[in-house]
Formats: C-alpha cells, structure tokens, sequence
C-alpha cells in the first residue's frame, strides 16, 4: 500500500510530511517506480539508486523556484513522480504520454529539457548567473550528474568557468561508478580513490574552487537533507559528492546494472526478466556490426574499433571482449572519440568509429576540422539513425543526412539490409583513401541467414530492386523495407520501380539520369529529417540538369518527433508501408 505517496500530488506536500517518515516514502517510491516500469519498460537503474536523493532534494528545496537540473534525465522518474506526474507515470515514454526525460514544456518542475548528457552544470550555472543578473539572491540552482556524465568535456567546460564565479551553484555528482556500462578513465580511478579514502593528491574539485563535501552515503537520507540544509547556507559554487547503488532496492538490478540499465519488462515482484520466447529472428543491426568487426579485426591488425561510452548500446563490447588492446571504450567523449579516431588514421590505423547518429551532433566540427578536411580515412558508424522510439525527440538520429552530406568530400551509405552493413565494413576496412559515414537503424534488420561471405561494394553505386515503367521509388538505408513492401500493398505495383540508391554521396549520377529519362514521377522515401537529407539530394540534382519530372520527398516532417515506438513514429509520419502506399497509389491516379 502507498499510504504516504498516495498523498502526495507536489513537493509542498512533501515537505508537510515528518523527516522520519521519508524513509517509508522511499521504500513507496521505489515500489510505484519499479511496477510500472516492469510493464511500460524505461530506464530503471539510475532511478531507483537516487531515490532517497530525490526525495532529500525536494525536501529541502523550494522547488520549483529552486531549479534541480538533471543530467540526462534518465534517473529523474522519482522527480517525475513527486512533481505531479504520478497519475499518468504509466503513460511514461509511450505514445502521447510523458518523456522518458525532463521537459520544460511538460512542468515547472523541469528546469531544463535534458537527454543527452553532460549539460546540467552549464544549464545550472546559466540560471545562477541570471538570478545573479536579476538580484535574486535566495535562489539555489543544483545540477544532479552522474560519474559517467561528469567526466564528459562539456561538464569539464562547466566546472572550469563556476569556479571562477561566486554563482550561486550546487553540483551534486552522483557516484554509483557506472555509466550503462562501467565508468572509464583516470577520473574515474580518481573517484573511487576518494572513495576508498586513498586519494593522495589534492581534490580537483577544491582545485577548481569549489567547496567540496563528501563523500556521503546517497541513501542515508537524513545525512543528505542535513548536508544539503549546511549547503543551502553557503554562496558561491558547491560540490557535493554522493556515493549512492545503481538499482538500490531491486536484487537483480543491483547484480547486474548494465541489464537493468533499461531491462525491458520484467516480474515486479522477483525482478527476473520476461524473456520472449526464442524465434528465429533476424539480428539487430548492432549485432551484425560487432560480430562483422571482430570478423574483420582477426584479419586486418590496423582494425580498430572506438566507442564513446556505448559499448553494449552498439556491440562493440564483442570487440572490446575478444580483442581489448584494439577495442576502446572512452566514456562520454563524443567530440574526443572522432579526434582520436582521425590520429589514430593518420598512423595507419583503419579506425571504425562507431556512434549513435544523435550522440556525433556533439562532434560535428571534429568530423569537419580533424577527419574530413584532412581526407583521414576514419570509418563511421552511426548507429540509431533513424526514428529511435520511446527516447524520443532528443534521441532520433534523424539529422546525419542533412548535417554530413554538406561536407564535401565524406562518402554516406545507408545500408539496406545486414549483408550491405557487412560488405561495406569489408569494402571501408580495405582502404578508401578517404572517410565514410556508415547509417543504420536501432534493432532488427531482415536477413535470418545473415553471415554470408563478404563481397566489395562499388562506390557511390545504386541498384535496381524491381523494375517498373512509371514512377520510381527511391529508397535509402532500411527504409527499402517499408518501401518495397508499400510497393506491393499498391494497385498496381507493376507501375512502380524501386531502387535503392546506398548513397547519399556521392550519387549514383549514371543510374538517377537512367532512373530520371525513364519514370515520369519520383518518390523518395527516407527516415531523416525531409529538410536536407537524401530526397534534398535529388531534388538538388533535378534542379542542376533541369530535369522537369515531379518528385516527391518523403521523410520526417520538418518537426520535433516525440516519443512511441517505432512503428506508431513510422505511422506518425507517414513512413508505414501502408502510408507509403496509399501516397504512392495517389500519386498514380
Ligand atoms: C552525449 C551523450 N552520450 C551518450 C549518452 C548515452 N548515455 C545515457 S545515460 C549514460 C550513462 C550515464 O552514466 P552516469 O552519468 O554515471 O549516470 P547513471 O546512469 O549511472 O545514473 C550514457 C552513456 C547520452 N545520453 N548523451
Ligand atoms: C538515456 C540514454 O541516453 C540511453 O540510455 C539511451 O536510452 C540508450 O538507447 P538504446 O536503448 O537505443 O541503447
Ligand atoms: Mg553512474
């Protein structure tokens, strides 16, 4: 029973409640956070291990006018709940329901829309200088990171500039040692030596001029509301080191906190996962990248693979497992991942660098200034292009297309299927002599028997896939699946050709004046943004050899896309195959 939460619709009631009864809201929190997300799935982890920390927070605090800011947001479920959310929390990262992550647009009580990591001390610090500005002088600002977060280039920007500020900022780290996967790096060495208490050096925090405290036990939460009661006292910047258990509450979250990172549904009451039943499925993408690169690695010794902190995420760990000294993970470090990746080519390394297309937005000018412009041969991939899911509008990688076909001189391949990924890791690890940016889709592809021996793949060359006589559909990446099954839900699909262009740059130029004497109409159907990517692309090249045909560019509107699983997204948008149909049988009336 939920006697005390029950109650509780905002933190002013919260704080009506008696100290020593929030341990009793904890263990209720725990409960209400761990029942829906064994049902409606989420992050559960990193929720569950700052409860106590939450509750503490909103206690002391006087939020909302006090601004909490959390770093990435996937621990804020707790926030959520406290904050007036509890009632529709079951609608948490489903269709129409609430972000997986704070939202200013959603409540007050979300200082700051987060998803991506590493911007809370930035955020907070930009408040506390304005309520400065302002004359506001009660206001608090408190930004609440993770261990692996903290240890981002951007958090480090934040410190460098707070500690020369007498802003009236709170840093709380969170210190649980893991990111999804296990924290890496000498900061992370580091922490655990304090923890320890066999840190010898002086702490970077005071170095940096912060009044430093901790650490302390993130669950005992009378000493949180006490240290952050002595904190609330103090001006200028603060730190505040918290050493909490990802997955605190849940045994088999606490065991294995890489898998309850976000584990899916499972029993609330045992906490052991529901596993599907086994069925003969094609592999995730994911897969086929990490078992190709160990392929190919085995052969080719100047394989390398990096990863900024997502080693699970996009299977590089099968690398990292069966080849270590060639197989980097280094942290949330997006911008470093791809410098390094650029001098590690210029050794004669063939870097693959592998990155969700929505984490290399932080490293676009690395991709421009240190791999492009210097023709470095570094092999990216990106992985969760395309609509994502219940992460939502901060996590679709629906912009890659725009953002890197602009770049001059960058080869783009969206492969449609798993033996494309497979050939064109082959065919990029044979040297090209220039850099290539690889795209693919979170999850399944279409291909059971996936493991077949490699072949080349010609540069910047399309294929045919069905012939037809009037319109021609023009795919790229994973979209050929929607795309050739709409073809044949159509009226008359003998009307219809498709092709899969593969390239995005350079255009297969030969096979579109083909495609563009021989069809009267063009569709093309792609799962980026439709403002710049592949159907621009066409347009662009209708335009400069005055080619009259009409063409029609299907992608995601030119809109922020919320949360939902992938296939009411694809609905959404009108990228189902039954959407492309009914639109392609229009344009054929
Ligand atoms: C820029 C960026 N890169 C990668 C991620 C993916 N990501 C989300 S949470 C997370 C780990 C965060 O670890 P930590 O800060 O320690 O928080 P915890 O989950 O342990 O509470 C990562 C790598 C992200 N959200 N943003
Ligand atoms: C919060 C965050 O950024 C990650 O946990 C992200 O949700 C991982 O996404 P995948 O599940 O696609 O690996
Ligand atoms: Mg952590």
């Amino acid at each position: 029973m939920q006697k005390l939460l029950n109650h509780i619709h905002s933190p002013s009631e919260l704080r009506l409640l008696k100290q020593k009864e929030l341990s009793q809201l904890a263990k209720e929190l725990r409960e209400f956070i761990i029942n829906i997300v064994a049902t409606k799935e989420g992050h559960l982890g990193a929720s569950l291990g700052v409860v106590e920390l939450t509750i503490a927070l909103h206690y002391v605090f006087n939020t909302p006018e006090d601004q909490l800011i959390w770093d990435v947001g996937h621990q804020a479920y707790g926030h959520k709940i406290l904050t007036g959310r509890k009632d529709i929390f079951h609608t948490n990262r489903q269709i129409g329901g609430l972000s997986g992550f704070p939202k200013r647009d959603e409540s007050g009580y979300d200082a700051f829309g987060v998803g991506h990591s590493s911007t809370s001390i930035s955020a907070a610090l930009g408040m506390a200088i304005a309520s400065k500005l302002k004359g506001d002088v009660e206001k608090q600002h408190i930004a609440i990171i993770g261990d692996a977060s903290i240890a981002s280039g951007m958090a480090f920007e934040g410190l460098n500039h707070a500690g020369v500020t007498d802003a009236n900022l709170l840093v709380i780290l969170n210190d649980n040692a893991i990111g999804i996967d296990p924290s890496v790096g000498a900061l992370k060495q580091y922490l655990t030596n304090v923890k320890k208490g066999t840190q010898k050096q002086d702490n970077i925090f005071e170095a940096l001029n912060f009044d430093y405290s901790g650490p302390i036990d993130g669950h005992d939460i009378d000493l949180i509301i006490s240290e952050l009661e002595r904190l609330k006292t103090i001006k200028g910047p603060k730190f505040l080191h918290v050493i909490t258990t990802k997955g605190k509450g849940l045994k088999q979250a606490e065991e294995d906190q890489v898998k309850y990172h976000a584990p899916g549904k499972f029993n609330a009451q045992t906490g052991d996962l529901i596993v599907k039943a086994e069925i003969l499925q094609p592999p995730k993408y994911q897969d086929v990248f990490g078992h190709t690169i160990v392929e190919l690695a085995k052969e080719n010794k100047n394989i390398v693979g990096i990863t900024p902190a997502m080693p699970t995420g996009s299977s590089l760990k099968y690398m990292m497992d069966t080849i270590p000294d060639r197989a980097f993970d280094v942290g949330i470090a997006e911008q470093h991942a791809v410098t390094l990746a650029a001098g590690m080519a210029t050794q004669g390394l063939v870097p693959f660098c592998n990155i969700y297309s929505t984490f290399l937005q932080r490293a676009y000018d690395q991709v421009i200034h240190d791999v492009v412009l210097q023709k470095l041969p570094v092999i990216f991939c990106l992985d969760r292009a395309g609509l994502v899911g219940e992460d939502g509008a901060t996590h679709h990688g629906i912009y890659d297309m725009s953002y890197l076909r602009c770049i001059p001189s960058l080869i783009i391949f969206a492969p449609r299927n798993e033996m494309e990924l497979r050939n064109i890791m082959y065919t990029a690890q044979l040297g090209l002599g220039q850099p290539i940016a690889i795209r693919y889709p979170r999850g399944r592809g279409v291909t059971i028997d996936w493991r077949q021996s490699f072949s080349k793949i010609e540069i910047g060359k399309g294929v045919q896939l069905k012939k037809g006589s009037y319109t021609a559909v023009l795919s790229i990446g994973a979209m050929a699946k929607n795309a050739g099954d709409a073809i044949q839900k159509c009226n008359t699909p003998e009307d219809i050709a498709h092709y899969d262009m593969r390239f995005v740059k350079p255009l297969d130029e030969v096979l579109l004046h083909d495609i563009f004497k021989t069809h009267n109409t063009i569709i093309t159907i792609e799962d980026n943004a439709v403002k710049g990517g592949f159907g621009s692309a066409i347009l662009e090249f209708a335009a400069v050899n005055n080619y009259k045909n009409e063409i029609n560019i299907l992608g995601v509107p030119d809109d922020f896309i919320e949360h939902g699983s992938v296939n009411q997204l694809h609905q959404s948008v009108g990228l189902d195959a039954d959407s492309l149909a009914h639109y392609i049988d229009k344009v054929l009336q």
